[in-house]
């Protein structure tokens, strides 16, 4: 069976729709890869300090080696809290941080030697606009994260949630627990520093890389997109297939009111095809199949209702005549006359038939027969004395009866019996013959 093409085109969309999602999702998966790294070549601004700045007697120099940076670090115990530090500052303006928090991973390469503990710290100050000072970098949020470089100098790899906020941070900054979770929207400054430890250390990092790794577009934003992708795909298609249904609908009701149409004009041409096939084209009286049923009918209700149906059987005298002396054309003519002067003078309920030839019937419900008589006495007299086409007198003879209980043939015979008998009488003649008691 085929496939309509409706079908066919939805099918292809939802192709079309699920390669698109495969092909976002691995898009997401192996690119849209966001990376920030710092090294050696990093045009962001590194300095090395130590607590030689608040009185301390440590001593930390920055040297760079191609794409490496090497952090040296003579740490003495004689400051209250020495420390050596790299200081990475992302922007001048502290407004103008860096979001790390679409970032999923960091990425450490640093080795260490020497003597000493060598656990580091590492620091991204997250200025937050609402509360922090921008003079006043201790106001910057602290977020926190300690690692121990390995011994092979191999990459450590720790995802971000990995972080955590200082605590004496916290403290001393007084922040409720509500807001007391890492955030790092805005970091305008990373810090690398010695962990803490109030003992001499002569230290020396390799950095090869700090590298944070992350999406461009999470796959929880993609899987979302791509949901709003087949929505709007589904929505759009509704609406399509609405739209559709309606002008399919109005469609067919248009075309329906035209096939009315055309059926009433037929039922109006069979009507009058009907019509045209019951009536004699010369006079515009009933023809014998047009008389049919009403001959049916009406018997029917005479007998039901005991009521008088009256038949005349008329009949121009010698009409051969006319057509012999002054053509078939003139007979016609006259025809058309006797008829018309027969309508003219019976009841609208009357029924007037061309039986053949120049013979015409007259059917008159509820007409007793000597009604009938009367009336064919009346039309006898008219005929005779109306002015004719042919210039000449005419006259008609006239057989007259009523229905009793019998078959229609007998009452129609009888009638024209009657007629016979008056053609027979010498013709311009009325005969009468009642029906059997
Ligand atoms: N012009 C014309 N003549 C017709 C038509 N139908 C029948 N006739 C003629 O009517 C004539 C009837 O003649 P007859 O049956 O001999 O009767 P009649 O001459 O009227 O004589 P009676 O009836 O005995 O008085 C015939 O000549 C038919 O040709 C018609 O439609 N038009």
């Amino acid at each position: 069976m085929p496939v309509p093409l409706a079908d066919r085109r939805l099918r292809a969309a939802i192709f079309i729709l699920l390669m698109l999602s495969i092909a976002l999702l691995v898009w997401q998966h192996l690119g849209l890869n966001r990376v920030l790294r710092l090294d050696g070549e990093s045009t962001y601004q590194i300095t090395a300090l130590s607590d030689r700045d608040e009185g301390g007697a440590s001593v930390a120099t920055l040297q760079r080696q191609g794409q490496r940076l090497l952090f040296d670090c003579k740490l003495k115990p004689d400051y209250e809290w020495p420390y050596c530090e790299l200081r990475v500052s992302f922007s001048n303006d502290p407004h103008q941080g860096i979001d790390f928090s679409r970032f999923s991973h960091i990425a450490l390469k640093v080795s260490a030697s020497g003597t000493g503990a060598q656990r580091l710290r590492l620091f991204l100050r997250d200025f937050d606009i609402g509360s922090a000072k921008a003079d006043d970098p201790l106001t910057w949020r602290l977020n926190e994260l300690q690692f121990e470089p390995r011994a092979d100098g191999s990459e450590i790899k720790v995802p971000m949630r990995a972080f955590n906020v200082a605590s004496w941070w916290l403290n001393n900054n007084n922040i409720p627990i509500e807001r007391a979770a890492v955030e790092m929207q805005n970091v305008p400054m990373l810090l690398l520093d010695t962990a803490g430890v109030r003992e001499k250390a002569d230290l020396q990092f390799k950095i090869d890389y700090i590298e944070f790794r992350g999406k461009w577009v999470s796959a929880g934003e993609m899987a979302l997109f791509i949901v709003a992708l087949w929505l709007c795909a589904a929505i759009t298609y509704l609406a399509h297939w609405q739209l559709r249904m309606r002008s399919t609908l109005a469609h067919s009701r248009e075309r329906e009111a035209e096939l009315q149409e055309l059926n009433a004009a037929l039922m109006l041409e069979n009507a009058k095809i009907g019509e045209k096939a019951k009536r004699d084209p010369l006079t515009g009286a009933l023809n014998r199949a047009g008389i049919r049923d009403a001959l049916l009918d009406e018997a029917a209700r005479a007998l039901d209702e005991e009521r008088p149906l009256a038949v005349i059987f008329c009949d121009i005298d010698h009409f051969k005549r006319v057509n012999d002396e002054h053509g078939h054309a003139m007979g016609d003519t006259v025809l058309q006359q006797f008829s018309a002067l027969l309508r003219k003078r019976i009841r609208q309920r009357d029924y007037l038939v061309r039986w053949g030839g120049e013979e015409f019937v007259l059917l008159c419900p509820d007409t007793s027969l000597e009604h009938a008589g009367q009336l064919a006495q009346s039309l006898r007299y008219s005929t005779e004395a109306n002015t004719w086409p042919t210039g000449q007198t005419m006259t008609a003879s006239f057989g007259v009866t009523t229905l009793a209980t019998e078959p229609l043939a007998t009452f129609l015979e009888r009638a024209d019996r009657a007629l016979y008998e008056a053609k027979h009488r010498g013709r311009n003649t009325v005969v009468t013959l009642p029906p059997p008691v």
